[in-house]
């Protein structure tokens, strides 16, 4: 549970670390550091997007990656930055990102921590001035110390999770992380250059009244899908789909509401990745009192066996995800 005393709106990101770090009298500073790299290198990432227009850095790169999406100048800068920040903080032995094929190897060899990323979440929507995102998960490495880092310490379940946020580059910069004791939000204050504790303590209510889902791809969703939107709309819930995973999932963790990316006819799977966009939304979607599957089975439990593997996810309130779950199953019964 969070203390209190020490969540009081207004305590600078850096001070709430440090007196998080402080109630585990055996904690070595080393986490703390790695989430300082990380705000610092969201913070170059912010001024990036900020002037993106004015910059000439909107637009493809004219490349693509792993997955065959195209890839966004901005995307390979916060990939860039991002990486950067982690190997030069020394407390990141390897990263998965989207943006990469394979695991880097930063060089720390004697770091314990492998993080997994999504540098920039909705990049399509960078050119059109809408909300964008970095999501990010940090686990403890398998290997042995010194070693470089390997496939193992990356194909990790969600539970094993030390920690895991993301950073809004919207209307306000915030970064929203937990380690495992509830989530707490930071909202960003340019001309300090510092995040402030703004969100305390988030949680997701229990049931909401607003379904994220990309509905041009209708006619290839699962039976029990069409049945629960059918129903959201009997019900006149309000429909909102920005197209940024992390923006949807911010508006439905402070108002309630459900976000889902489906398996279709076409991706079984659907389009998001495990490693570095679900498991980490499913971490805080539980911290917050929510709740995140693929349809079937709880996020944190899959076991992946690919750096890039894709899920489908059913994230947000406990009771909205639980009667989309229903609809699937009754109707895979209704077939049987
Ligand atoms: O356009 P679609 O198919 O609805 O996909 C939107 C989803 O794809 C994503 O943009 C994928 O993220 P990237 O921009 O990191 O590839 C999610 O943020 C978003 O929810
Ligand atoms: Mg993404
Ligand atoms: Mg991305």
């Amino acid at each position: 549970m969070i203390d209190k005393l020490t969540a009081s709106v207004g305590t600078a990101l850096d001070r709430f670390i440090q007196q998080k770090q402080e109630q585990f009298p055996y904690a070595t500073g080393e986490l703390s550091q790695l989430l300082r790299d990380i705000a610092l290198a969201s913070k170059i990432i912010n001024r990036e997007i900020n002037r993106a227009g004015l910059a000439g850095i909107e637009g493809g790169a004219g490349s693509s990656n792993v997955q065959g999406e195209a890839q966004q100048k901005l995307d390979m800068i916060a990939d860039v930055r991002f990486t950067r920040a982690l190997s030069k903080g020394g407390e990141t032995c390897g990263i998965v990102s989207e943006e990469m094929d394979d695991i880097i190897d930063t060089g720390n060899h004697h770091a314990k921590y492998i993080v997994t990323m999504d540098p920039l979440d909705g990049s399509s929507n960078i050119d059109v001035n809408v909300v964008v995102g970095t999501i990010f998960s940090i686990y403890r490495r398998r290997s042995p110390i010194g070693r470089p880092p390997t496939k193992e310490d990356m194909l990790q379940q969600g539970t094993e999770q030390i920690a895991a946020g993301y950073v809004l580059y919207g209307s306000s910069t915030m970064l929203v992380y937990s380690t495992g004791y509830g989530v707490n939000g930071f909202t960003y204050e340019p001309s300090l250059g510092e995040y402030f504790l703004s969100h305390p303590d988030m949680k997701c209510n229990d049931d909401g009244n607003i379904f994220s889902i990309n509905e041009g791809g209708y006619k290839t969703f699962p039976e029990g899908l069409k049945e629960y939107i059918e129903m959201c709309k009997e019900r006149e819930y309000s429909a909102r789909y920005i197209g940024s995973l992390v923006g949807d999932f911010h508006r439905n963790l402070l108002k309630g509401g459900i976000y889902i990316y489906p398996s279709t006819s076409k991706y079984k799977k659907g389009k998001l990745r495990l490693l570095y966009e679900c498991n980490a939304l499913a971490f805080l979607a539980e911290q917050s009192g929510g709740v995140a599957t693929n349809g079937y089975q709880r996020i944190l439990e899959l076991k992946p066996t690919e750096l890039h593997e894709r899920t489908p996810l059913y994230v947000g309130s406990k009771k909205m995800v639980e009667e989309a779950m229903k609809c699937l199953k009754q109707y895979e019964k209704v077939t049987q």
